[in-house]
């Protein structure tokens, strides 16, 4: 049953007014309609998405105009931030846990770090890396403006300007260590990322790594490396030229769903950390090191069967 609000029509043909006015909400961004910024092509269901985004707490203004700067910037590629609920998840799970030092690898004009950002403490250091020079100029404007660069009581962003890999260096001969660490650059640098980070000690012993879009559309299924069946191939009835250019884009996105088809498996089959795959957004994974709890203890693999335990022939 649909449940009904002040101003609003929570069902399938959701609307907003009056009542989420300060919601990040891609139907209100010129040039973007919200199909483009849903999680519906990947594991939750468009009406769902809507719904859970409308009843979760909204996220500043601050943030709409970040989103309408992206679209003016980056017309094509505007997207390429989180969702806004994926924002508003993130904000919390650092009030939650309270990192004091944090590493974004992905930062595009600086949306999921403001997010992060206003859930650290004030005393607390975010690094976001940024290859794109103009995406990085963007960003540290608008970190500028919105006073998250000197001492203004927010939580200090600094921006990265260069190559993630060449970040990740310099960070690990200072010999810093993060709390939390989100990863959200090219996908194919995944596990070279995260071998850096294991490799260097640049997480703390309690923090954790957030990988995202690790299920790319659902085409994670359908990948090389699955060992899942894979469906069948569509017929070749000599395409027009619109059709074979659509099965070039998915050739490409079916690419980038095998790098995240086998960063997970190479995650999994790490016996440094342990991991959860969440089937949220656009799939999420939490890493940590693995606790002696979860190192194979008797009372803990007694739940698990022999094909999940690390020594049991994971596909
Ligand atoms: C998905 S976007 C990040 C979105 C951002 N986390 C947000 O939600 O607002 C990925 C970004 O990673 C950047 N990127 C890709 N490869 C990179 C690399 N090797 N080093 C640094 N940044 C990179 C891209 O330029 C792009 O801006």
């Amino acid at each position: 049953m649909a449940a009904s609000f002040p101003g609003s029509t929570l069902a399938s043909g959701l609307t907003h007014s009056g009542f989420h006015s300060a919601c990040l909400n891609w139907a209100l961004v010129p040039s973007l309609s919200t199909d483009n910024k849903t999680d519906s092509s990947t594991t939750t269901p468009d009406p769902l998405f809507h719904y859970s985004q409308a009843l979760s707490s909204p996220l500043p203004a601050k943030f709409m105009e970040l989103h309408a700067n992206s679209v003016q910037h980056y017309p094509a590629t505007a997207n390429k931030t989180v969702s806004d609920l994926q924002g508003q998840f993130l904000r919390l799970l650092m009030r939650m846990t309270r990192p004091r030092r944090v590493l974004e690898l992905g930062c595009f004009m600086g949306y999921s770090a403001m997010a992060m950002a206003d859930g650290m403490a004030s005393n607390g250091v975010l690094y976001t890396c940024e290859k794109d020079t103009q995406a990085a100029q963007l960003a540290r404007e608008l970190f500028d403006k919105q006073g998250y660069i000197g001492k203004s009581g927010k939580a200090t962003i600094e921006l990265l300007e260069g190559d993630a890999m060449a970040s990740l260096e310099t960070l690990a001969k200072n010999q810093l260590q993060f709390d939390a660490i989100f990863i959200d650059a090219d996908k194919g640098g995944y596990i070279k990322y995260f071998e850096h980070i294991m490799d260097n000690g640049l997480l703390s012993k309690d923090g954790y790594i957030l990988a995202d879009n690790i299920l790319f559309r659902g085409m994670v299924l359908n990948s090389n490396t699955s060992g899942l069946p894979s469906p069948p191939p569509s017929p070749t009835l000599s395409p027009t030229d619109e059709e074979a250019s659509k099965k070039r884009s998915k050739s490409s996105l079916q690419k980038t769903a095998n790098h995240m088809d086998a960063f997970n498996r190479h995650v999994r089959s790490d016996p440094r950390v342990e991991v959860v795959v969440l089937p949220v957004f656009d799939g999420l994974s939490v890493i940590m090191h693995k606790s002696t709890y979860a190192a194979g203890s008797e009372k803990f693999s007694g739940h698990l069967d022999e094909a999940n335990t690390d020594k049991g022939g994971f596909v």
